[in-house]
């Protein structure tokens, strides 16, 4: 049985336990959330069978068999460099906070510090084992292409590039490198960082970024081209309902990563 912490217990989160309930060989046993917000989280999680502890950080003398960040890049600083100090192994879907400079060296050296080690999950893409066995041979360009409704640009800087309530055709509202992609939008641009860690790059892997007022769904497109060949992929991702700016696939993403961890045949 893997006994795992869970950070943040929001849509990712909330998706993830349901699923999780059923699986005889993992227990969530806790979840970490913002203070002042334990009350709230106990009263959502009040319905479930096995309801984890609700508590604000890691007590000092826990030692789950993982921790898993489904809460926003705030966390990967607050919970998980420290977790992987005290050589807590950490699977993480917040991957754009790895666009700040220096993170991911700090999070690969507090983990060798701690003995253990940091998955960054594919989330709401797929294609990465290609990507990053690609990258082996050599790789000469990536494209990433991310294009959700416009109602799920909300609250991040494309309203400054176009009034999201009234645009009428499909609006480019980022074109950049994914590093600026994953710091402007990083509650919608992970995915760019998670593929430019796989392929070319924070700096080398192009971005753009889509508001489209016809689409209802999250649709991620890739083209990659290298010594291997050639790839394009198209992923039209369902929305979840209690937050349209993520993915149903990232719920499954954490769901198959926790299984592949505790079972006896994973794929
Ligand atoms: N890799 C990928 O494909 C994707 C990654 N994400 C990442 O997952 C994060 C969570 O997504 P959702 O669950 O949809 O968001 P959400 O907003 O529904 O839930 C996030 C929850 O985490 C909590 N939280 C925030 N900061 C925290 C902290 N420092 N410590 C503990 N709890 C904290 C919030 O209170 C909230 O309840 C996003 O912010 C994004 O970084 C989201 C979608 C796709
Ligand atoms: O869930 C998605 O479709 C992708 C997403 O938000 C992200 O990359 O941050």
């Amino acid at each position: 049985m893997l006994n795992i912490t869970m950070i943040g217990c929001g849509a990712i989160g909330i998706g993830a336990l349901e699923l999780l309930e059923k699986d005889p060989d993992l227990c969530v046993d806790a979840v970490i959330v913002p203070e002042n917000s334990e009350e709230l989280v106990r009263q959502r999680l009040a319905g479930f069978v096995r309801p984890p502890r609700v508590l604000t950080a890691l007590p000092a003398d826990a030692r789950p068999d993982l921790l898993v960040e489904c809460a926003g890049h705030r966390a990967i600083e607050e919970h998980v460099l420290p977790a992987l100090e005290r050589g807590i192994p950490c699977l993480v879907v917040s991957v754009g906070a790895l666009s700040e400079l220096g993170l991911a060296e700090r999070l690969e050296a507090a983990a060798r510090r701690g003995g253990t080690y940091i998955e960054l999950l594919p989330g709401a893409i797929g294609g990465i084992d290609a990507l990053s066995a690609a990258k082996v041979g050599g790789l000469d360009a990536v494209l990433y292409v991310g294009r959700k409704p416009a109602s799920a640009w909300k609250g991040t800087p494309a309203e400054q590039v176009c009034d999201l309530d009234s645009i009428s055709e499909a609006t480019v509202i980022f074109q950049g490198s994914a590093r600026e992609a994953a710091s402007l939008y990083p509650k919608n641009a992970n995915v760019a960082a998670t593929l430019s860690l796989a392929g070319l790059g924070l700096d080398r892997t192009e971005v753009q970024l889509i508001a489209d007022p016809h689409s209802s769904e999250n649709v991620h497109r890739v083209e990659a081209r290298g010594a291997f060949g050639g790839f394009e992929m198209t992923l039209r991702g369902k929305p979840l309902a209690a937050n349209p700016k993520t993915s149903a696939l990232t719920v499954y993403s954490v769901v198959r990563a926790l299984g592949n961890h505790a079972h006896s045949l994973s794929i």
